[in-house]
């Protein structure tokens, strides 16, 4: 990085400005310190707040929640608070940073401009081209809260104005940050976002945006940052609706997972694909043949007949013995005819269900009616309606018409039902059939969406539940009247005498209104809330990997988000699963039409350019057309292979990890069947909870490493992968990669066997 000047006076140029930088970032945070107090005293005043009114209840909860998250962005903002500085030719000058703050005794005059303020934009937009009224843009570097490097980028080449600290190299602050080592954990790029990431970080979130690119093009890094953005221009809604972001797997969970906490935003739940249906976790794993089978969209069609078969009727007739008045007969037709009126209500199965019993019961209560209070000599019959309705009580209770109804037409859980249809999967060709037909197992990703589409179809029978809470409700709009009363009459004991302009509770909310805001008022964020809800909408929802969704995966995230108000990251060269999506035309289509929006990102931040030359050869080797992302670096360091014994390979794959030591962490990218002898040589880098990326080196499949990053990367057995696979293992390193290998090295790699490993010669 470009510090200082030869000349002496250079030199003391350079070391006032950083003088003077140093004396704003410590006022900046004292003045943080001041507001973290202040923060930490409202949370506990807001805590500490007495009264069970409701309205009292209610502030308290909004205020703790409230300054609770302040709080945490305050703590969040402290590492690298402030990053920027513009300097703009009609002479303001404004600071970047992690968060807004005013200055104290300036009321509303900013002392820090948080990075998502339209008031940044030029930071991260303006070119010598378009300079967007600045006149200098300066890059500062801290350390805890000291300054350490200021980079100073001029506008205008013929501006005479220097400051000493003016960059040889505009992109120097940028290639610090991708050639730092590497932790395990993905940190964010505020200081260092780029004007193609800016434009898709603040799109509007109104519709659907897909945005496309190669390995290591800042994908996720671009969506995080969106979720931030979004949460920051849409504070209000997005904080009572949450924002999802799902994520491959586990692992890439963890990695990304302090990205929003850093940036001090805590509204959002993050979720692999297994985990979209609450309660259940999906432990089981599918052969790709099967997930491909169980995420086809005909599936929901399938899935909906597979339903229609379980409501079923009698052959000819059921005998149902009731206990007091014999045998009654239900008749085909009877149970047609009922079935006839439940499935045209369009209700779901389970709401349906008491449309179809109703109609049974009428019937039996009717044959009981014949039966008893015919008059022998022909007349009208007997019973008046009082004993008709008590033989109606009496069929609609009695356990065998109970029985009959919940043969005819049960009551199905989602779980009950899919893992009745895998037993004997139906409306499907023999073959597909036969792939996944299982009984009873662990559920697998690919069950999820089938199990969501399964409660579609089901619906939920509540109805017990929702007395309770009318119930409730109706105590507490009971209640909140109570309130009300009094808060009236204290108002008027009050402010007798007083012309008072202050709002009583009453003057703004009903007593309904008042119970219904109660309701709300839950001590869980909305991400929690929604973690546990099936049927929550989000405010906006952000998929990575999204190309690995299968259709009946989308079908199921439409739903949780009825705006459709979608962010998408994918690369579809990096597709795996065979159920992945072909185009996102394709996949789309059916949820919003042609109205969706796709941008690309073009610059691969991670991969340089040497490892990346050697990964597009390998797609190139099947797709002559292939561009790959282009690299921003070069390292100097060039990839290289070495072939082993069968025997040696576990052995020479850990020499190379362990001659990897002290200088950041390695994964080691190999076939899960390798796995046990590799770990038998390399015991630390599996670890029975799933991979930790914390550690030296970690032990991963092709699959389980999509997403991540690691400073150096050794491929094992390259042959044994599926091209995307392939193509995601090779671009994972921001250093180093190496392939060890036993037979022949797939098309594209071979140019590589001539080139140096750490662990020896090449073989
Ligand atoms: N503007 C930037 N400033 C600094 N680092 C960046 C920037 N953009 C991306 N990076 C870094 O580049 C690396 C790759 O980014 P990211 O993981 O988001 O890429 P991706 O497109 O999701 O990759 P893949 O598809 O291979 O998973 C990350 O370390 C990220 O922090």
């Amino acid at each position: 990085m470009h510090r200082s000047q030869n000349n002496s006076a250079g030199a003391e140029l350079s070391n006032s400005e950083i003088e003077r930088e140093q004396q704003f970032v410590a006022a900046l945070h004292e003045r943080l310190d001041a507001l973290r107090v202040r923060a930490q005293e409202s949370a506990h005043g807001a805590l500490a707040q007495v009264g069970n009114a409701y309205q009292a209840k209610l502030e308290r909860e909004v205020a703790v929640s409230e300054r609770s998250r302040r709080l945490a962005a305050i703590n969040a903002a402290e590492n690298g608070l402030c990053f920027g500085r513009l300097d703009f030719g009609d002479g303001r000058t404004h600071h970047i940073g992690r968060m807004g703050i005013q200055y104290e005794e300036l009321a509303g005059a900013p002392m820090l401009i948080d990075w998502r303020a339209e008031a940044a934009r030029p930071f991260y937009l303006a070119t010598g081209h378009s300079p967007m009224g600045l006149r200098r843009r300066r890059h500062l570097t801290t350390e805890g809260r000291t300054v350490t490097a200021l980079h100073d980028e001029l506008m205008d080449l013929n501006d005479p104005t220097r400051t000493g600290h003016e960059s040889r190299d505009a992109d120097a602050v940028l290639l610090a940050a991708l050639d730092a080592a590497r932790t395990g954990r993905m940190h964010d790029i505020v200081r260092t976002i780029q004007a193609e990431q800016d434009r898709i970080i603040r799109a509007s979130p109104r519709g659907v945006m897909v945005v496309e690119g190669g390995p290591g093009t800042g994908k996720t890094a671009v969506a995080l940052h969106r979720a931030a953005f979004l949460l920051y221009e849409h504070r209000e809604l997005l904080a009572r609706r949450a924002v999802l972001i799902v994520g491959p797997n586990p692992a890439f969970l963890d990695y990304i997972g302090e990205v929003l906490p850093s940036l001090g935003e805590t509204g959002v739940l993050l979720a692999t694909p297994g985990e979209l249906f609450p309660g259940v976790r999906a432990t089981g794993a599918d052969s790709p043949a099967a997930a491909e089978v169980k995420g086809r969209p005909e599936m929901a069609d399938v899935l909906a007949k597979a339903l229609r078969g379980r409501q079923t009727v009698p052959e000819r007739v059921r005998e149902i013995d009731h206990e007091e008045y014999g045998t009654l007969l239900l008749h085909r037709e009877t149970a047609e005819d009922a079935r006839h009126h439940a499935r045209e209500s369009r209700l779901p199965h389970n709401l349906a269900r008491p449309v179809f019993a109703f109609r049974i019961i009428d019937e039996l209560t009717a044959q009981l009616v014949e039966r008893i209070g015919a008059d022998p000599l022909g007349g009208d019959n007997l019973l008046g309606p009082d004993d008709i309705a008590q033989l109606g009580r009496d069929v609609a209770t009695s356990p065998e018409v109970h029985e009959a109804v919940e043969q005819l037409w049960p009551r199905l859980t989602p779980q009950r039902f899919l893992a009745d249809y895998l037993a004997e999967p139906v409306h499907l060709d023999e073959e597909s059939a036969g792939l996944i037909r299982r009984e009873g197992g662990a559920w697998t990703e690919a069950d999820v969406p089938l199990l969501d589409e399964a409660a579609e179809l089901l619906g939920e029978d509540d109805s017990a539940a929702r007395a309770r809470a009318e119930a409730g409700r109706q105590e507490e709009i009971a209640y909140a009247q109570g309130v009300l009363e009094v808060s009236a009459g204290s108002q008027s004991y009050e402010f007798e005498d007083m012309e008072s302009e202050a709002l009583a509770a009453h003057d703004i909310i009903d007593a309904e209104r008042m119970a219904e805001r109660q309701e709300e008022t839950d001590d869980r964020s909305a991400a929690e809330r929604a973690a546990g809800d099936r049927t929550w909408a989000f405010g906006h929802i952000i998929v990575d990997e999204a190309q690995e969704l299968s259709a009946m995966a989308w079908r199921l995230l439409m739903r949780r988000v009825p705006t459709r108000s979608m962010t998408l990251v994918g690369d579809p060269a990096q597709t795996a699963a065979p159920a992945g999506v072909g185009s996102w035309a394709r996949a789309l289509r059916p949820h919003v039409g042609d109205r969706w929006e796709r941008v690309r990102l073009r610059v691969n931040y991670r991969t340089p350019a040497e490892i990346m030359e050697v990964a597009a050869d390998v797609v190139r080797a099947h797709d002559p057309d292939f561009t790959p992302p282009e690299s921003v670096r070069w390292t100097g360091v060039r990839p290289w292979a070495r072939s082993v014994g069968a025997r040696e390979l576990a052995g020479a794959v850990a020499q190379e990890a362990h001659g990897r030591s002290g200088r950041g962490r390695t994964a080691v990218i190999a076939p899960q069947e390798l796995h046990a002898a590799l770990l038998v040589e390399l015991p630390d880098a599996g670890s029975a909870a799933g991979p930790d990326l914390t550690r030296e080196v970690v032990l991963l499949t092709p699959r389980g490493a999509k997403g991540l990053e690691f400073d150096s990367v050794l491929v094992v057995e390259p042959a044994a992968y599926a091209l995307s696979d392939l193509y995601v293992a090779l671009t994972r390193a921001t250093q180093h990669l190496g392939v060890l290998h036993t037979g022949r090295l797939p098309r594209g790699l071979d140019g590589l066997a001539g080139a140096e490993s750490a662990g020896g010669r090449p073989g």
